[in-house]
């Protein structure tokens, strides 16, 4: 563990936002749940992951076994923790990602938007307000970065032993970074484009099993309702993969952000306002978006979608997924002539080791 980091230590946020009117109290709500998994977790069976609610002193567990079925015990996450992304399918955790880190990002990102540096595969997007509009090589014109696995700058953020010890807690020991993003969410250009429609990533993947992969998303200045934030839906990450498309929107949308079609607009929404070095982590079916930037600055994120190596890869014709398949194939056809590549080459060529064993991905 690196001085730095031990020097200020992450603290656990439960509801990062009590201001947001979701009519969930989460003190409260945590303390119950946290009381109930800590009575369970005395009766732990480690070799299946099983929890027996109420055993008897015979033994004879008859009781119904409930199972942590999106969490693994691997000493870091308190029974707190556990029982919280179990609930709600992400957890964040304060002041994870040092400054300095952080400053070197955003260095390595503007070096990229000044042009200054060639990184083979990444993309750099342009928000579909100004996409029309002249170019200029500067960081208000890039929306996002996408696939700066081969920038070892930026790629330094998906090896950060302490988000890796997060991770771990939800892939397992052997670790694929599959999918990196760095944010620019531009002020509106008034027409709400700046927005990211309410989605789930696993939309995107073209592997399984959806429990195994999770996002880590760092704040690399403060974030909030003002500027965008990231918004969840609370326990969605128990319900299944859900149809998506291009939301309706007046003002456009930006190219492949897909939104989940018909959500339950009544269902409880968290904003997740996070500071500097803040870090969410949250599972890949777990509803989000993020709101539109009414400031004049640039809010910034930094992301990866890491993945078990254990995973498997799919072909996702038939499915829900076609959709994306289709438009991902055109842009690697028009881009780079993949014509005969399928997406699982086309994200097997993008993922890297950065734990144990590439056993499958
Ligand atoms: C868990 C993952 C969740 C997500 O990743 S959600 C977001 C996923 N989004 C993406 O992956 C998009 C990544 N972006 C890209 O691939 C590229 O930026 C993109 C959109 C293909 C543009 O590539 P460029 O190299 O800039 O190509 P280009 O300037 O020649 O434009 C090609 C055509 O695309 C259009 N375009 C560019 N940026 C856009 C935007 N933001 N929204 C909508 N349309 C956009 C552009 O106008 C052009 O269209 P046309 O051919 O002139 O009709
Ligand atoms: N009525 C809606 N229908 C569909 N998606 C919505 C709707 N309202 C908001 N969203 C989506 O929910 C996410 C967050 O929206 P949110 O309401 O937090 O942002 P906002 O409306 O821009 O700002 P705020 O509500 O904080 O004033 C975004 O992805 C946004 O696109
Ligand atoms: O940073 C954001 O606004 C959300 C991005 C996001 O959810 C995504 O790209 O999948
Ligand atoms: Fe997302
Ligand atoms: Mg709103």
């Amino acid at each position: 563990m690196d001085v730095a980091y031990k020097r200020r230590l992450p603290t656990f946020s439960s509801y990062p936002c009590v201001r947001d009117h979701t009519g969930i109290q989460p003190d409260r709500k945590m303390s119950r749940a946290a009381e109930r998994l800590r009575l369970m977790i005395n009766h732990l069976d480690r070799s299946s992951a099983t929890i027996s609610a109420v055993p008897t002193s015979t033994q004879t567990f008859t009781s119904h076994p409930q199972t942590l079925r999106f969490t693994h015990d691997t000493g870091l996450l308190t029974p707190e923790q556990r029982l919280f992304y179990e609930e709600n399918g992400f957890i964040l955790i304060k002041n994870l990602v040092s400054e300095e880190d952080i400053d070197k990002f955003r260095k390595a990102f503007e070096r990229i938007c000044r042009q200054e540096v060639k990184i083979p595969g990444l993309v750099v997007m342009r928000d579909v307000a100004i996409v029309k509009s002249e170019f200029v090589p500067d960081e208000k014109a890039v929306s996002k970065l996408q696939d700066f696995q081969e920038d070892p700058e930026l790629f330094q953020y998906c090896n950060l032993p302490q988000i890796l010890n997060y991770v771990e807690c939800f892939t397992g020991p052997n670790i694929m970074a599959m999918h990196t993003m760095l944010i620019n969410k531009p002020p509106d250009a008034g027409k709400k484009t700046s927005r990211h429609p309410m989605h789930q990533d696993l939309h995107y993947f073209p592997f399984r099993p959806a429990d195994s992969i999770v996002c880590a998303w760092t704040a690399m200045e403060k974030v909030d309702r003002q500027n965008g934030c990231l918004v969840v839906l609370p326990g969605t990450h128990t319900g299944t993969l859900q149809e998506h498309d291009y939301p309706e929107w007046e003002g456009g949308v930006n190219k492949m952000y897909h939104g989940v079609r018909g959500y339950d607009p009544k269902h409880p929404r968290v904003h997740l306002e996070m500071e500097k070095g803040d870090t969410v982590f949250f599972h890949s079916l777990l509803i989000h978006g993020s709101g539109m930037n009414r400031t004049q600055g640039f809010r910034k994120a930094i992301s990866c979608h890491y993945a078990s190596a254990d995973c498997y890869y799919f072909d996702v014709k038939g499915t829900s997924q076609e959709n994306i398949e289709n438009e991902v194939k055109d842009i690697a056809n028009r881009k780079y002539g993949l014509g005969e590549m399928t997406l699982k080459d086309i994200w097997a060529l993008r993922g890297r080791l950065v734990q144990g064993e590439r056993t499958s991905l």
